[in-house]
């Protein structure tokens, strides 16, 4: 059996004033250190044995897995970075208070945005101050300017088949870290959890969930390794 660890970031800068995030590069807090650190001593003291990593090309699940791997001591461990893990992309709404945003909007419509399987918040603007084209790690790239979940799973699914399953046949187990998001994509995929149930998925940060793969890539177990903070799982598929 093959496993595969989803780790989401710790608590980041904007997961504690409560604002919408997305692409913005928001650090990690000393919370969310601390978090990864112990999600890290939970890795170290599994019977596994970690040969592959990938993450997003966000200094907050770079760091995350940085923390982890150092309580593991397995810094030396192969790591790719890319964009296709990056947090699903918030147009519009990057930058803005969750409360206000409700309070403006309603509580409704906010969770249309956030939850919603394939309605993507209102695109961001250009010139906007959280545009990232001049930003050098996304030179060449076809930024989006707002995502909604079905969006992120198009662009994280061929980065899955293409990089991260020919690992996992292989045998390798693999550590993933990322974003609520782009997990919750992934979470869908491997549990072929239906369009309309997935808005009941909720990863928390600095949590790693472990989930062990058959050879054909079917999940034949899951579980949060912190179960004090544990979330509802989807069954089994
Ligand atoms: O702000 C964000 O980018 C995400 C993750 O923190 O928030 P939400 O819970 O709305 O998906």
């Amino acid at each position: 059996m093959t496993k595969l660890v989803l780790i989401r970031h710790g608590q980041s800068a904007w997961n504690l004033e409560n604002r919408f995030t997305g692409w913005w590069d928001a650090d990690l807090t000393e919370k969310g250190e601390a978090e990864a650190r112990k999600a890290g001593q939970m890795l170290a003291a599994l019977d596994a044995d970690f040969r592959a990593g990938f993450t997003s090309v966000q200094t907050r699940a770079i760091r995350t897995l940085w923390l982890a791997l150092t309580e593991m001591k397995r810094v030396w461990l192969p790591i790719e970075k890319d964009w296709h893990l990056n947090e699903r992309h918030y147009g519009g709404l990057t930058g803005l208070d969750k409360a206000e945003t409700a309070a403006k909007h309603g509580e409704e419509q906010v969770h249309v945005w956030r939850r919603s399987y394939d309605i993507p918040p209102p695109p961001l603007e250009v010139g906007s101050t959280y545009d990232l084209t001049p930003d050098p790690r996304y030179k060449g790239i076809d930024i989006p300017n707002t995502e909604s979940l079905k969006t992120t799973l198009e662009r994280v699914l061929p980065y899955w088949e293409q990089r991260i399953a020919p690992e996992l046949i292989a045998g390798k187990d693999t550590l993933i870290a990322a974003h609520g998001n782009s997990l919750r994509a992934l979470v869908k995929h491997l549990f072929r959890v239906p369009d309309d149930q997935i808005t009941g998925v909720e990863i928390p940060t600095g949590n790693p969930l472990l989930i062990e793969l058959d050879t054909n890539l079917k999940p034949v177990s899951v579980r949060y390794l912190d179960e004090s903070r544990a979330q509802p799982l989807p069954p089994l598929p």
